[in-house]
């Protein structure tokens, strides 16, 4: 920082008065980016590794006590939310293995609960999600027996390692035979039910056709009727219409207009293990003493009608929280999407950990980082993103926590309820006062734990939860403004609970879930109904927050916001695994709608500029920069073609390579190689991954980032929505060639500011190359600043290159050799038509040569 401000004074004292147009241009960029530095470094002062126990929550919540002598599990009920929107671009195939890796996860079966949003309304993932919980019926119990990891069938039979390493019991050669078969059978139905959907439907609108045909005739008699139109429909297996859209795909897949539709496909399961017994022959696998019970699944659609604002993924995720806490209530959520499945069984338990532990009562949510599978190995465009998930989020766990990155994280139900976490008004000692928290005395000691408890809400101190308000914050079902004290309670660390200090009473914390009859699934589809939300505080303040392409970082902000704190879990073996688009132009699409989202909480409400006073200091500053780093991409561009324009023009930066400019640029340097070292040993990352990294920044920068800033802007200005453009996740059936994506050039706009930075750069080496070698005196030392800059812009947009080439991509240097005779013949052009003799003024001198 020192050194730094030093530099900049000393650019600002000497301007370049061959140049003042260069020397402005670089100098406003270059304060710029110091800014933009400073807002990315300082959110790195505390960073910490936080490490879990699971012996430890198994003593305190699954061992025998005199109150609980079956040791049976005391653990809290989890509701796992499941989110897909098409079955085009997200194949049901993907999504059913997600949810039997959920299904088959390793915590207690009457806890869980997975309902899966279909946004799409599709009979395919409706279909696909009922053959997935019969396949279940053996998948789970399987992984159960044999301690199977990963719990996703599809990688599982992928993996390469060998697969009986470690298996004890004699009969897992012959189940896993078995279940592989039935996999692949299960595989083939899946793969086949577009195909039978079609056949069916045609078969019974041809049926219906005929109905209509002779009702017509009969009553032909008596009066014309006109011609009777039967609309096409999708129907059931059972012969029944299908609520949701019509078809499967083609212009008529109708998005945005169907009925809410909810479907229990699994029952909630007893209370007690259900174990298999030797004499039931009707299994495939033996599973004698086998736990065999699954846990609930269920199957919703929200009501989408033409007219309504559904509020894409934010929408859907709260609709899921209503009908849940209506139908299962766990006092926790873990949100998945549809692509990223449990990699590591007991992944929410290590989630739970920070959760019940003590002063755990304050955690709105633990993220995970998330992981990729099935990007190429050298990782063009940085799809790993682990400069972010191993570097910026493991800093913010040491301030007030990471963000919310949509996928993988594991929420307190109250917390996204909207409610300010307990204590809030206290002074909370320790803790990292070093991160400038908020050291405030409190106004009053507490004096009772109940009274701490009080569920708080509002941005005001004193507007204490009020359940008279409950309705018009929460919309008026009245089961679910009763669940909500439950899931508090239920959700409290063991250590801190009022009733029972040394465990809990067994049983008193599950609610039965034989609540589960006609009214209730009655009620659950009143709260899916796209008129719920009416003038109710769903998606403002409560739930999942609305108005952003980027949900998940607003989300995550607002309840920091409230003082709530969140918690980095990195686990040993990664807990989630996801897919990434590994395309340029997906890629480059996928950035541009994080950019975009950006871009509009920095024009909200949301800005960080206007966070509340529980938000910490530096994590204010982590999210400002959130909002603000598209904005870099204004200066990042200029400063990408700073170095043509000094070749073209004979100019540089500066007026001369001074001593002091070489010694601050050269401690500058040093000094960030320094920090890029400590960053990358500390981490745990390679040093090919940060460089990665550093091409996409430089990539998204000078693309998408700026698309984003207009986006944003014309959202501002001209109330021009921005759609959300659903990223493909690959089916991972192309086993010959598994990396083709990234092979294929989609064109793409986003791709006109880094072509035009790369050509005119190429050009203007050449340009500069050829005029000192023309000239009577060369003067070198002019040429090799603009030179150098020409190429660490250019070697950061070598994967954005290799990309544009495609499949081509392996035999490069054809296209180098074009460019090259291209850029040399127009330089010679160049030099033809103004000779390098003498100074030329061009334009009142600004484009002066040597
Ligand atoms: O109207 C919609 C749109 C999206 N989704 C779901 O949202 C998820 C994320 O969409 P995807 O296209 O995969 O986005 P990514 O760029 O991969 O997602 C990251 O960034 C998004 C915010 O831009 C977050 O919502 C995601 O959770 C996060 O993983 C998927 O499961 C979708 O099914 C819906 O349910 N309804
Ligand atoms: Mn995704």
């Amino acid at each position: 920082m020192v050194v730094l401000s030093l530099f900049l004074m000393w650019r600002i004292k000497n301007p370049n008065n061959d140049a003042i147009w260069l020397w402005g241009m670089s100098v406003v960029c270059e304060l710029w980016f110091a800014f933009s530095w400073l807002l990315d470094q300082l959110p790195k002062l505390c960073p910490i590794n936080r490490s879990t126990d699971l012996m430890v929550l198994k003593e305190k919540f699954e061992t025998p006590t005199p109150n609980n002598p079956t040791g049976k599990s005391d653990l809290p009920g989890i509701d796992i939310f499941v989110s897909t929107a098409d079955p085009e671009k997200e194949p049901p195939l993907v999504t059913a293995n997600t949810i039997l890796s959920i299904l088959a996860a390793d915590y207690p079966v009457e806890k869980l609960a997975c309902y899966v949003s279909d946004d799409g309304g599709a009979l395919l993932t409706f279909e696909a999600m009922a053959e997935a919980a019969s396949f279940a019926n053996l998948w789970v119990p399987f992984c159960r027996k044999h301690d199977i990891e990963p719990r996703n069938p599809e990688s599982y039979f992928n993996l390469k390692r060998d697969p009986y390493k470690n298996k004890l019991r004699s009969d897992f050669v012959k189940d896993r035979r078995r279940v592989k078969r039935e996999y692949d059978e299960f595989k083939v139905r899946i793969n086949g039910l577009p195909d039978s959907i079609r056949r069916r439907s045609d078969a019974y609108h041809a049926r219906e056709e005929i109905k209509a045909m002779k009702l017509q005739r009969q009553n032909a008699n008596d009066e014309p009727v006109e011609q009777l139109k039967i609309p096409k429909a999708t129907w059931m297996a059972d012969g029944t219409h299908w609520p949701g859209t019509w078809m499967i795909t083609g212009p008529e897949h109708t998005k945005g207009d169907h009925a809410g539709i909810i479907q229990v496909m699994l029952k909630p399961p007893s209370d007690e293990p259900l174990h298999g017994t030797s004499d039931d022959t009707s299994r495939l696998i033996d599973l004698t003493g086998i736990d065999i019970r699954l846990p609930l699944l269920v199957y919703v659609s929200r009501e989408k009608r033409p007219g309504y604002d559904h509020n894409k993924k934010a929408g859907a995720m709260n609709a899921l929280v209503r009908a849940s806490a209506i139908m299962s209530n766990g006092p926790f959520i873990l949100n998945l999407d549809c692509d990223h499945y449990i990699y590591n069984s007991q992944a929410m338990r290590e989630g739970m950990c920070f959760m019940m532990d003590r002063g755990g009562d304050r955690l709105c949510y633990v993220q995970f980082p998330q992981r990729f599978e099935g990007i190429d190995p050298s990782d063009r465009y940085a799809n790993h993103n682990t400069v972010f998930f191993d570097v910026n989020m493991r800093a913010l766990d040491g301030l007030q926590g990471p963000v919310y990155v949509g996928t993988g994280c594991l929420f307190r139900r109250i917390a996204l309820y909207g409610f300010d976490p307990p204590r809030s008004k206290e002074h909370e000692p320790g803790c990292c006062s070093c991160c400038f928290g908020r050291t405030k005395r409190p106004a009053s000691v507490s004096s009772t734990p109940e009274e701490n408890r009080a569920l708080r809400m509002g941005d005001s101190d004193d507007e204490d939860m009020n359940m008279s308000l409950f309705p018009k914050k929460f919309g008026n079902s009245s089961f679910l403004v009763d669940s909500i004290p439950v899931a508090e309670y239920q959700g409290r660390p063991l250590a801190d609970h009022p009733a029972v200090k040394n465990g809990r009473p067994p049983g008193a914390l599950t609610i039965p879930r034989d609540l589960l009859d006609a009214s209730t699934v009655a009620e659950a589809i009143s709260v899916i109904s796209c008129w719920y939300e009416d003038k109710t505080e769903w998606g403002n303040r409560v739930g999942w927050i609305y108005g952003s392409v980027t949900e998940d970082v607003v989300t995550g902000y607002r309840m920091h916001n409230r003082g709530w704190k969140s918690v980095y879990c990195v686990t040993k073996r990664d807990a989630f695994r996801g897919t990434a688009p590994i395309n340029l132009t997906d890629r480059l699409h996928q950035v541009l709608r994080w950019a975009t989202g950006s871009v509009e909480i920095f024009f909200s409400r949301n800005n960080a500029i206007l966070a509340s006073p529980r938000m910490k200091f530096l994590q204010r500053i982590a999210y400002l920069n959130v909002g603000i780093y598209p904005f870099t991409s204004i200066f990042l561009i200029v400063y990408c073609f700073l170095p043509a324009l000094s070749l073209f023009s004979g100019q540089f930066i500066v007026q001369s390579l001074d001593v002091a400019f070489l010694t601050y640029l050269l401690v500058i340097t040093l000094t960030l190689c320094m920090l890029a070292v400590l960053e990358i040993k500390w981490s745990g990352i390679e040093l090919e991954e940060w460089w990665r990294n550093e091409q996409f920044w430089l990539i998204g920068g000078t693309s998408a980032h700026l698309a984003a800033v207009l986006q944003g802007l014309l959202k501002v200005v001209a109330g021009i929505e921005i759609s959300f453009t659903l990223t493909s996740k690959s089916g991972g059936d192309d086993v010959d060639d598994e990396f083709a994506d990234l092979y294929v050039v989609k064109w793409t706009s986003l791709m006109i500011p880094p072509i035009v930075i790369m050509m005119t750069n190429l050009i203007a080496i050449a340009v500069g190359f050829s005029r000192t070698i023309y000239s009577e005196i060369p003067q070198w030392s002019r040429l090799i600043g603009g030179v150098f800059f020409s190429f660490w812009v250019l070697a950061h947009l070598y994967p954005f290159a290799k990309g544009l080439m495609g499949r081509r991509g392996r035999t490069p240097t054809i296209v180098f050799v074009w460019s090259g005779l291209i850029a040399i013949t127009i330089s010679l052009l160049w030099v033809a038509i103004k000779p390098p003799e003498g100074s030329i003024g061009i334009g009142g001198g600004s484009f002066q040569f040597p």
